[in-house]
C-alpha cells in the first residue's frame, strides 16, 4: 500500500474518492484521536441510562423497533453488559443470547463497549484494542444486527432458507486463511438462531466446491481473503455478488492496507457497489495501526468516521499480564538448545505443579521463526528428538505434540495442524507469521520468539497469542549477538526484561566448557536429531536466512557460517552461486563459500529467497554415529575432554587450526577448516 502511495495519490485513494460519502478526512492522526475520545466517552460515562423495567419487556422486539427509534435510545444508551443490548432492544435476542448463553460470556469488554455502541448507529470505525480483547465479537454482533434491522425476516432460522450467492449483506476480509476460517466459526455461532447463511471463502480451498456450497446454501455473511474474493468477485460464472452490501469490515487491517495486499484491497473496493448508491458502513480493525497506515485509513473510512483507541499513545501495546523476557545468546547455534532447555523446565514444573494438586498449566508454546525453511528445520529435529538411542526410543517431551504451521503446507495439512493444536493439551507449534494475526488457540502458556521479529507491531502480535481474554502467558525472545543493536532498534519501549537463566544461552558453541548433566544430555539428543534430518532442509534453511535484510551483511554472513558449523558440524557453509552472491550483494563478504557452475544450488537459493513451494526428499548427512556425547555426570561434565574427543563445545580438536573451536572474525574461510562430518562437532 505505502508503494501504491508513493506510485502517485494511491489508485486506491481514486477508487474510494468514486464514493460519494468519503470526504478526505484531513484531521492529523493525533489531532483525531483526541477527537474521537471526546466524542466517544461521554457516551460510556456519563450518559449512562439505568435499565428500566418497561424497556426488558420489550427485549424479544429489537427488529421490530423503527430505525429512528433505535437511534434514540442509542444515543442515551451505552451498553456495558450484553444483556442489555436485548433490554435497550439494540439487539436481537436471537443473538445476544448465543452470546450469553451459548458462549457463556455477560460483560463485554472495553473495545466491545465502544464499538458495539458506536457501530450500531450505523458510523463508520477504526479501533484498535490489544490482543485477544474481543474484537471479533466487536465487529460481528452490530455487524449482525445492522442486517437484521434492514431485514427482520432474516432474525428467525427458517426450515427452508432461500438465500442465493448474491444475497450478501456483508463482507470481512481477513489476511489469512486460518483467521478467515475462524472468523467464520465465530459468525456462525452468533447466527445459529437466525437465517442468516455464513459462508468462507478462501484460497487453497476447492473454488468449486464452495461454490457449489453457496449456490446451495446461499450468502448473506462472507468471510474471506482479499485473493479468494477478488477471483469470486471477478469470475462472471460464480454468480457471487454483493449488490446489496451494509458492511465491509477489513480484519487486522493494517496488515490489509499495507503493501502485500492493498492491490488486492483495491480492486475489490472497485467491484463493490457504489457508496453514492448504496449507503455502507465501514469497520477496521487490528491491534496494531501504524502511524504510516493512519492517511489510508482516513481514505477508507467516511469523513466522520469514530477512531476507537483503547490503547492510547505512549501506553505498551501488549498486555502488562504477559511478562516478556528477552534472551541474547552468542549465536543462532543456540536457537534450538535454549527452546530445548525451555521446553523440558517448563514441561517439568507443569508436572511438578499437577502431582502436587496446585494449579498448573500445560507447556503449550508457539515458535516463531522468521522464515518457512527455519520452520521446518527446527520442526524436523524436534520431531526427531529421542531420549533414548534408536528410532523407537521415547521422545524427550513426551507427551507434548510437536506440529508446523507455515503456508508451504497444503490448506488441508495447515487446517489440520490448526485444528490439532487447537485441540492439544501440550505442545510446540513451529510457526511463521502465518498464525501472528487473530488466530485463538486456547491456552496457549508460551510465545517464543526466534530472532528479531520484522517489526515492533509482529511482535505485538505473536506475543498476543498468549494471555488472551481472562488468560496469563509468558514470552521469549531470543536474540544472537549479532542481532542486538537492530533487535534494540526494532523493539525499543517494549516492556521486556533480560532472561538469564538458561545455561544453554551462556554456551559458546565454539569453546571447551563445563556442562550441566541436563544441558549435556539434551545437546546430546539434539545432536543425534540435526544428524536425522537431510541436507536440503538445512541448506534452505541457511538460505532463507542469507536472503533476509540485515543490519550488517558481514556480521550476517559469520553468523550463519558459525550456525552451520557448530549447529551441524559441517566443515564449510553451503555454496552459494556467484550469481546469487552478487543479487544479494554479499559476493565480497569474508566467510562467503562461492561456489560457481552449481546450477542446483542456484535453484536452492532462489527457491529459498522465493518461497518455493516444491518439497523434495534430500540427502541425509552421513555423520559417521562414533562420537555420541553420551550421558553425563550426576552434576556437571566436561564438555570436550572426554574420551571421546568432544572437542570443544563440541567441535572436532582436529578442527583447532581454524582458530578458537575453528571460527573467529579472523577465519575468513570457513573452507579452510578441516572436515569435521563428526557427531561430536554439532553441538
Ligand atoms: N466479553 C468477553 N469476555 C470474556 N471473553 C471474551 C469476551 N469477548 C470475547 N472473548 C473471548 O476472548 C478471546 C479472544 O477474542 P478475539 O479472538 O475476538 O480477540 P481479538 O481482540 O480479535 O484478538 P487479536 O487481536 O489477536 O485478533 C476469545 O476466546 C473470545 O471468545
Amino acid at each position: 500500500m505505502f508503494n501504491a502511495c508513493r506510485r502517485g495519490p494511491a489508485s486506491l485513494s481514486r477508487v474510494l474518492r468514486a464514493g460519494s460519502t468519503l470526504h478526505l478526512q484531513s484531521a492529523r492522526p493525533s489531532t483525531l484521536s483526541l477527537i474521537t475520545q471526546c466524542a466517544t466517552k461521554p457516551s460510556i460515562e456519563s450518559r449512562w441510562v439505568h435499565v428500566a423495567s418497561q424497556l426488558r419487556q420489550q427485549a424479544t422486539g429489537a427488529q421490530s423497533v423503527p430505525r429512528e427509534s433505535v437511534q434514540n435510545q442509542q444515543q442515551n444508551v451505552a451498553v456495558t453488559k450484553f444483556q442489555e443490548l436485548i433490554d435497550y432492544n439494540l439487539v436481537h435476542p436471537n443473538v445476544v443470547n448465543e452470546i450469553t448463553r451459548g458462549m457463556g460470556l455477560h460483560t463485554m469488554t472495553e473495545v466491545q463497549s465502544k464499538t458495539i455502541n458506536q457501530a450500531l448507529r450505523g458510523d463508520d470505525i477504526i479501533a484498535q484494542a490489544r490482543t485477544g480483547t474481543g474484537k471479533t465479537i466487536g465487529f460481528l454482533l452490530p455487524m449482525i444486527q445492522n442486517i437484521l434491522r434492514e431485514n427482520p425476516d432474516f432474525a428467525t432460522r427458517k426450515r427452508y432458507s432461500r438465500a442465493r450467492p448474491s444475497d450478501i449483506r456483508s463482507i470481512i476480509i481477513s489476511p489469512t486463511r486460518e483467521l478467515a476460517e475462524q472468523i467464520a466459526v465465530e459468525a456462525e455461532k452468533l447466527c445459529a438462531n437466525t437465517d442468516l447463511r455464513v459462508q468462507v471463502a478462501v484460497g487453497g480451498n476447492s473454488k468449486r466446491a464452495m461454490l457449489r456450497k453457496m449456490q446451495m446454501e446461499g450468502c448473506h455473511l462472507l468471510v474471506a481473503t482479499p485473493g479468494r474474493l477478488n477471483d469470486l468477485l471477478t469470475d462472471p460464472y460464480s454468480r457471487v455478488s454483493a449488490p446489496k452490501l451494509t458492511t465491509l469490515v477489513l480484519d487486522e487491517a493494517d496488515r490489509l492496507l499495507d503493501d502485500g495486499f492493498s492491490k488486492d484491497i483495491e480492486d475489490i473496493i472497485q467491484l463493490l457497489p457504489d457508496r453514492r448508491e448504496v449507503e455502507r458502513q465501514t469497520l477496521l480493525f487490528s491491534a496494531t495501526v501504524p502511524k504510516e497506515v493512519m492517511h489510508l485509513v482516513r481514505r477508507t473510512l467516511k469523513s466522520n468516521f469514530h477512531f476507537v483507541q483503547t490503547v492510547q499513545e505512549g501506553q505498551q501495546a501488549t498486555h502488562e499480564k504477559v511478562p516478556q523476557r528477552i534472551v541474547t545468546i552468542p549465536g543462532i547455534e543456540n536457537y534450538l538448545p535454549c527452546l530445548l532447555e525451555l521446553a523440558k523446565r517448563e514441561i517439568s514444573k507443569a508436572a511438578e505443579a499437577e502431582a502436587k494438586g496446585a494449579d498448573f498449566k500445560p507447556f503449550k508454546a508457539i515458535v516463531y521463526f522468521n522464515s518457512t525453511a527455519n520452520v521446518e528445520l527446527a520442526a524436523r529435529i524436534f520431531e526427531e528428538l529421542r531420549a533414548e538411542s534408536g528410532a523407537f526410543g521415547r521422545h524427550p517431551l513426551h507427551p507434548t505434540e510437536i506440529i508446523e504451521m507455515h503456508s508451504r503446507l497444503t490448506q488441508e495439512r495447515r487446517t489440520r495442524a490448526s485444528d490439532r493444536f487447537r485441540r492439544a493439551k501440550s505442545a510446540i507449534l513451529f510457526s511463521t507469521d502465518v498464525t501472528a494475526r487473530g488466530m485463538h488457540f486456547p491456552n496457549v502458556s508460551h510465545v517464543i520468539q526466534m530472532g528479531t521479529p520484522p517489526n515492533q507491531e509482529q511482535y505485538v502480535h505473536r506475543i498476543g497469542r498468549t494471555g488472551r481474554a481472562d488468560q496469563t502467558g509468558e514470552g521469549f525472545i531470543f536474540i544472537p549477538e549479532h542481532e542486538i543493536p537492530e533487535a534494540r532498534r526494532r523493539l525499543r519501549g517494549l516492556p521486556v526484561s533480560p532472561d538469564k537463566s538458561l545455561e544453554a544461552s551462556k554456551l559458546d558453541m565454539s569453546r571447551e566448557a563445563q556442562l550441566p548433566a541436563g544441558l549435556a544430555t539434551s545437546l546430546d539428543q539434539l545432536f543425534a536429531a540435526v544428524k536425522i534430518v537431510d541436507r536440503d532442509t538445512k541448506i534452505k534453511a541457511y538460505m532463507s536466512c542469507m536472503g533476509q535484510p540485515a543490519a550488517s551483511p558481514v556480521d550476517n554472513v559469520q553468523a550463519l557460517n558459525r550456525w552451520t558449523k557448530f549447529g551441524w558440524g559441517w566443515p564449510a557453509p553451503p555454496a552459494i552461486s556467484q550469481s546469487m552472491a552478487m543479487k544479494l550483494n554479499i559476493s565480497r563478504v569474508p566467510g562467503i563459500n562461492i561456489q560457481r557452475n552449481r546450477l542446483f544450488e542456484d535453484r536452492d537459493a532462489a527457491d529459498d529467497l522465493n518461497g518455493p513451494s516444491r518439497s523434495r526428499e534430500g540427502r541425509l548427512d552421513n555423520f559417521p554415529d562414533s562420537r555420541k556425547f553420551g550421558r553425563g555426570g550426576d552434576s556437571s561434565r566436561e564438555f570436550g575432554r572426554d574420551s571421546r574427543g568432544m572437542g570443544r563445545g563440541g567441535f572436532d580438536r582436529r578442527d583447532r587450526s581454524t582458530g578458537r573451536g575453528g571460527y573467529d572474525r579472523r577465519d575468513r574461510g570457513m573452507s579452510r577448516g578441516s572436515r569435521t562430518d563428526d557427531a561430536s562437532s554439532l553441538f
